[in-house]
């Protein structure tokens, strides 16, 4: 593997994060985007001042615009937001050899169709290998080199673990996982979740509060990941419990950020403020899954009441502080 470059798809702010830690870790790295004067501008500058500010690209980083030049991989990470998943993977389908891995990098549900990113892989690149990674890591952290630790989840056990050795470098260690729906429902449905407890930050409900849902939302990551097949002792490890965790905490989180400025009374469009909010994206088709399967998710339920209009925030906090007392599980 190390002798061919890692390539990746998109370069905002995760994509050229992960750049720089492959490159750390030894590997020759491809790093493409969409727009040829955004590849001319980091050959020129060595360095994503839009999405990274103040972080030097890795002199092992190739951008490019060009999506062939990511053929000769040993693998493509694809770092673009969830929303756009069917469509890069239809394209790198005419590019990229059967034989070349996709590692799925992007948090978040079809909205529409419903359907897991993987198996959007699956339809429009069949027989193609698909793998995951998630966990706690915000781009800013990563590209600073400031240590953390993720999951790669793969099928194919002998190469998952190829791949987390891969990338895994001085400040960041990659584990490996044959989970991939685990993975992937932990990275998915940790930022709907994370809207909730920047609402209840913005409003002010205290710390109490946002330690309980943070609890009561994790309990809703295990009952959906169980019921679509995912193994519950993923979701109590990095792409789960510990990206619920770093999610929850901070409005460095774009998700967390978006619920405080609902929570403070803004609009979804203002609190959005254009950036990408994953977790709005996904909510609906997570909330879609779990009705389908009688599954209980208040928490994710009162988020999509609230984005679709249907509910304020203080008739969310009602009907769940109102719910039937039960036992905890
Ligand atoms: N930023 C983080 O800390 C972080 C960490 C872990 C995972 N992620 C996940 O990575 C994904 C990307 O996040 P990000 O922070 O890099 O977002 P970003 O907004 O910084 O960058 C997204 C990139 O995708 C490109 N893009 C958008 N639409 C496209 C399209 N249709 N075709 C091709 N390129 C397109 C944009 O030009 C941009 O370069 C998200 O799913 C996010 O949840 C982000
Ligand atoms: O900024 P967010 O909310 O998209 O979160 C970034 C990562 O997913 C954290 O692990």
């Amino acid at each position: 593997m190390a002798s061919q470059p890692i390539g990746i798809a998109g370069a905002g702010a995760w994509g050229t994060a992960l750049a720089n830690a492959a490159a750390a870790a030894g590997n020759d790295v491809v790093l493409w985007m969409r727009s040829p004067e955004q590849a001319d501008a980091l050959v020129a500058t060595r360095t994503n001042e839009r999405c990274l500010p103040g972080v030097k690209l890795h002199e092992r980083i190739r951008p490019t615009a060009e999506l062939s030049a990511l053929a000769a991989s040993s693998a493509v990470l694809l770092v673009t937001p969830a929303q756009t998943t069917r469509d890069m993977s239809t394209a790198l389908a005419s590019v990229l050899p059967v034989a070349v891995p996709l590692v799925l990098c992007a948090k978040g549900i079809e909205r529409g169709s419903g359907a897991f990113l993987c198996d959007v892989v699956a339809e429009v690149r069949p027989g193609a290998t698909v793998a995951v990674l998630s966990g706690p890591s915000f781009a800013h952290d990563v590209a600073r080199g400031l240590p953390t630790a993720v999951t790669l989840a793969c099928r194919d056990t002998a190469l998952a673990e190829e791949m987390a050795n891969a990338l895994s470098g001085p400040t960041l260690r990659v584990y490996h996982r044959s989970d991939v729906r685990g993975v992937e429902i932990g990275g998915a449905a940790k930022n709907v979740l994370a809207i909730a407890c920047g609402a209840v930050a913005g409003k002010g409900l205290g710390e109490s509060a946002k330690a309980a849902l943070v609890a009561r939302g994790f309990a809703e990551l295990l009952r959906f990941a169980r019921a679509y097949g995912g193994e519950p002792e993923t979701l109590m490890g990095l792409s789960g419990l510990g990206d619920l965790v770093l999610t929850c905490s901070t409005a460095q989180s774009r998700n967390f950020a978006f619920g405080q400025r609902l929570g403070q009374g803004m609009s979804v469009e203002e609190a959005a403020g254009g950036k990408l909010v994953e977790g709005a994206a996904t909510a609906s088709a997570l909330v879609a899954l779990a009705r389908a399967k009688n599954i209980d998710m208040p928490i994710a339920e009162a988020v999509e009441q609230i984005l679709s209009g249907a509910w304020t925030l203080d008739q969310a906090v009602d009907a769940l502080m109102n719910r039937p007392i039960k036992s905890e599980h």
